[in-house]
């Protein structure tokens, strides 16, 4: 654990951690000699030496000092070091996730990382401040009094060492004991949170639907069972922690019980005997308190795991010397296989996938749910690499690129908007921070953000809540548009980026997406059938490959796949042509 410790506060740290134990060590040691030192003054009193226990009481009384002093310091280390490791450590994973690919974030590993900033950190703070001292003295303070018996009587000090083993072994088994019912209990602890939340977010949903009574049940067992669970955990702990304990009490027992036949057959002294008596008393007792600190201990372990795993995700390589800079924005899929991994079985997701993107032109990216579209879209900005093949970004291998040159290629619009807990214009700012008023005003207006500026009280200044709460789907959609069109990149990379606007934004929005064919490369997964028709080049996907591609009228002549979608979306319930053009082309909805 303590290497762990190490690793995880990082290297700015290390060497005030390691002052921090130095010091704890002294201490705890310093506390054993203290104890020790009782021996030789008790024995100069019951053999009636006054003046020959006073040398030995100035002794013990200079310890004693150095004892406290020394508990001060390693106090005041302890709550140093703890505070700069929590500000610390909230900085390592910020720079840490900050270098990670993109693919990273996924829904599953945000909320571990939430749970690590919220409540890992303060565990291992925790361990800095209030456990490491416990537990330091439980293990050095005892040791330095069997060091110090073998001098009085080596018999006595080999029945107090012989107690070690057994207590070391009994804690690792009681603590084995727990560890599957302390995991039991902290998942059925997050479901409950979990629970809770979504019981929150779903009254909507659950008074429309009458459903209320429903969604309490479910609020119930997830209760029920964490209060399960927690039983289930003290009930593990207590056979563990009740052997810990008396087998502390059973080794004690055993050492008075040699003591005692020692001192009966004369070979010990009774100040030996009394001394004797207090060590063993002063050695039980940090070692008991082991017991207590058990729980304290798995959870910062538990966590200190946590950030070992997140610290070891590793960044995407980046080229050790970046090559030339993208000629053009054309892009270029080159015979790609990819697959997520174990996450899918190790299933490829993309399969032999190759196309190319001549610069200024629009894509539209096509197939069934789960065909690899939104997987394609994000490995052109290198989300993650491909197995296989390879992603070329203006005839450049997109590993060769340095990753701000890569991102300066791209502006990117997905269906999970994200916004910042700032202002609109704040948000829209992101996307070219130094870009003057009126350009921020063009890209809001093309984007349709200005009518939500209008009809708000506070304009440019309403503050978006966490995440973007405060907005509908659509305006968050709109405002993240506004943002990618700011930063005016090469290449736009769009993902159902309109799905959630009316009909009145969507035709707005589209027009200004229009504007911008022939001036940017733009790869689009649309839901809207006109973006697809409009499309220079249509690429259907199915199961992970590349079903045909071509314009729509050329996949229509070759009646395959896609005439197959149309087909099939024309006769859809809700499809219907719009009375004032009357052409096919117009038709709405998601292919
Ligand atoms: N982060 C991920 N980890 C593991 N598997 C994933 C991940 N993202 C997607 N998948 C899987 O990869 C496959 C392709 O997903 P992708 O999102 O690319 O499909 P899609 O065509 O965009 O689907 P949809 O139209 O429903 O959005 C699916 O089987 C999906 O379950």
């Amino acid at each position: 654990m303590i290497k762990q410790l190490f690793q995880v506060v990082g290297p700015s740290l290390r060497r005030r951690l390691a002052l921090q134990l130095a010091v704890l060590l002294g201490y705890s040691v310093l506390q054993g000699v203290a104890f020790v030192l009782v021996v030789p003054v008790l024995r100069r009193l019951l053999a009636g030496d006054a003046d020959g226990a006073w040398p030995w009481a100035w002794a013990l009384a200079g310890v004693a000092l150095a004892t406290a002093v020394t508990y001060y310091v390693q106090q005041m280390l302890s709550f140093q070091v703890a505070l700069v490791a929590s500000h610390r450590l909230y900085h390592r994973l910020g720079d840490h996730v900050s270098a990670l690919p993109l693919g990273w974030f996924s829904g599953e590993q945000v909320g571990g990382l939430g749970q690590l900033a919220s409540r890992g950190v303060p565990q291992v703070r925790s361990l800095l401040a209030h456990l490491l001292q416990p537990l330091c003295t439980a293990v050095v303070t005892p040791l330095t009094v069997v060091v110090a018996m073998a001098f009085l009587d080596w018999r006595l000090a080999l029945a107090t060492a012989l107690g070690a083993p057994v207590m070391y072994l009994t804690y690792r088994w009681a603590m084995s004991t727990v560890a599957r019912a302390d995991e039991a209990a902290d998942k059925a602890a997050s479901e409950a949170n979990d629970r809770v939340v979504e019981f929150v977010r779903s009254q909507p949903v659950l008074r429309s639907t009458g459903s209320s009574e429903r969604g309490r049940a479910l609020l119930e067992s997830a209760l029920s069972e964490q209060d399960a669970a927690g039983r289930r955990q003290s009930a593990a702990m207590a056979p563990g922690r009740t052997a810990f304990i008396a087998v502390v009490h059973l080794a004690v027992a055993a050492v008075v019980v040699v003591g005692a036949v020692l001192g009966l057959d004369g070979s010990v002294g009774v100040a030996e005997l009394v001394a004797l008596l207090v060590l063993v008393v002063r050695f039980a007792e940090p070692v008991s308190g082991m017991a207590e600190l058990g729980g304290s201990l798995r959870a910062a372990r538990g966590a200190l795991k946590r950030f070992d795993e997140v610290l070891a995700a590793r960044p995407l390589p980046e080229p050790a010397h970046p090559g030339k800079t993208p000629a053009d924005a054309s892009l270029e899929l080159r015979d790609v296989r990819f697959s997520y991994g174990a996450g899918t079985g190790g299933r490829p997701v993309l399969d032999g996938v190759s196309a190319r993107l001549p610069q200024h032109t629009t894509t539209a990216v096509v197939g069934p749910s789960g065909s690899g579209k939104t997987t394609l879209i994000r490995l052109l900005a290198r989300f993650w690499d491909v197995d296989e093949g390879a992603v070329m970004v203006g005839g450049r291998d997109v590993r060769h690129l340095g990753t701000d040159t890569l991102m300066d290629q791209f502006s990117m619009v997905f269906q999970d908007v994200y916004l910042f807990d700032g202002s609109i214009k704040e948000n829209v700012l992101l996307g070219r921070p130094a870009a003057a008023d009126e350009e921020v005003e063009e890209a809001a207006r093309l984007a349709r953000v200005d009518e939500i500026v209008d009809r708000l009280p506070q304009g440019w200044d309403t503050r978006v809540g966490e995440g973007g709460t405060a907005l509908s789907g659509g305006e968050r959609q709109r405002v993240s548009l506004a943002r990618a069109l700011l930063k005016d990149a090469p290449v736009m990379l769009l993902d159902e980026a309109t799905s959630s606007l009316d009909p009145a934004n969507e035709a707005a929005v589209q027009e200004t997406l229009d504007a911008l064919s022939g001036k940017r490369t733009l790869v689009v997964v649309a839901h809207r059938l006109q973006t697809v028709v409009g499309a220079d080049r249509i690429v259907v996907l199915e199961e992970g490959r590349l079903a045909e591609s071509g314009t729509h009228d050329e996949l229509l002549a070759v009646g395959g796949r896609y005439a197959e979608f149309w087909r099939e979306r024309s006769k859809a319930h809700g499809w219907r042509l719009r009375p004032e053009d009357g052409t096919e082309l117009t038709l709405e909805g998601s292919l």
